[in-house]
């Protein structure tokens, strides 16, 4: 049985979830259930708090599990990054209030609140800031207005927490997180490499589309160029002299562009498609 760490509330949870569920697997229907077995497909599933999901993971209590890249690094946890997700992306950052502090270098010697301490001390370390830091559970932007701290450090998303708590940024991006699929360091426990197919199979499900369309022969080659696909395009014969039928994975992005230059090329009955589910 893979036993599989997953966030059990917070901004990573109900899309953790759903990735799952496309990828074939069961997840409980009521946000109270703490554990869920799956037993058709070999795996438990552990709901747990987002921030302590790569402690488990380290110790080797549970196989795998699926958390973001800055509750890892702020963890210290033996866990490493075992695969990207491609969600809850966000960058982590300073603020400040505006016209206090604009650079890096004016942290020197200043209080900064986080619920990260792990990732801003590690940072501070590498930029050679000596400031001191506070942490705080939560709710960070509020510290400045009550005397707690001069500046604080965050998970930034749209920006519209900083903006409402009348703070701007400071300095560049501390780091770039999204979630991602942990696992023990060297460590390949029975069941991740099915587990990692499916959940990539969701990626290049919801990244790519089917396109299916008549080209004249003699325009072929053109349209391959357009088309590619991930390891070549099918043709077919068709019914109608001088056509063959195209078919060839596209991306999502720009799919729309692609049918526009395969009409002026001379394609018809051009389609798109969902593709539900994938194995490369
Ligand atoms: N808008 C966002 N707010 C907070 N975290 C986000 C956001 N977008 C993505 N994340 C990511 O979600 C993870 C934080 O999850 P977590 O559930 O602990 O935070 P939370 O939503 O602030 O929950 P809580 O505050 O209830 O503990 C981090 O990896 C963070 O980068
Ligand atoms: O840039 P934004 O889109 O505004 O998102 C970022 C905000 O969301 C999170 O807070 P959350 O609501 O989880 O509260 P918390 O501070 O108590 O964790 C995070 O800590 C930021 O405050
Ligand atoms: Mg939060």
């Amino acid at each position: 049985m893979l036993r599989v760490a997953l966030p059990n509330k917070g901004s990573l949870s109900d899309a953790a979830s759903n990735m799952l569920r496309e990828a074939g697997y069961r997840q409980r229907s009521d946000s109270k259930e703490l554990t869920l077995l799956d037993a058709a497909n070999g795996v438990e599933f552990f709901y747990l708090r987002p921030r302590d999901i790569a402690l488990y993971v380290g110790e080797g209590t549970l196989d795998i599990g699926i958390t973001g890249r800055d509750l890892l690094l702020d963890s210290g946890s033996a866990a490493v990054e075992a695969m990207q997700l491609g969600f809850g992306r966000s960058n982590f950052r300073f603020a400040a209030r505006p016209g206090e502090l604009d650079t890096l270098a004016d942290l020197t010697g200043k209080r900064i609140a986080t619920s990260y301490v792990g990732v801003v001390e590690r940072y501070l370390a590498e930029q050679g800031i000596d400031a001191r830091v506070v942490h705080l559970d939560g709710a960070v932007e509020t510290s400045i207005q009550l005397g707690v701290a001069d500046a604080i450090a965050d998970v930034v998303e749209t920006g519209s927490t900083l903006k409402q708590a009348g703070l701007v940024i400071v300095g560049d991006v501390i780091m770039e997180s999204e979630a991602v699929l942990i696992s023990r360091e060297g460590a390949e426990p029975k069941g991740l490499t099915t587990f990692r197919r499916r959940l990539e199979g969701v990626l290049v499900a919801r990244s790519y589309l089917m396109m299916d369309y008549d080209i004249p022969s003699d325009r072929l080659e053109e349209a391959i160029k357009l088309t590619p696909g991930l390891e070549g395009p099918t043709i077919s014969p068709l019914h109608r002299e001088g056509w063959v039928a195209v078919r060839s994975m596209v991306p999502r992005a720009g799919a729309q562009q692609l049918m526009d230059d395969l009409y002026e090329i001379g394609a018809r009955a051009i389609l798109l498609t969902d593709i539900h589910a994938c194995r490369l």
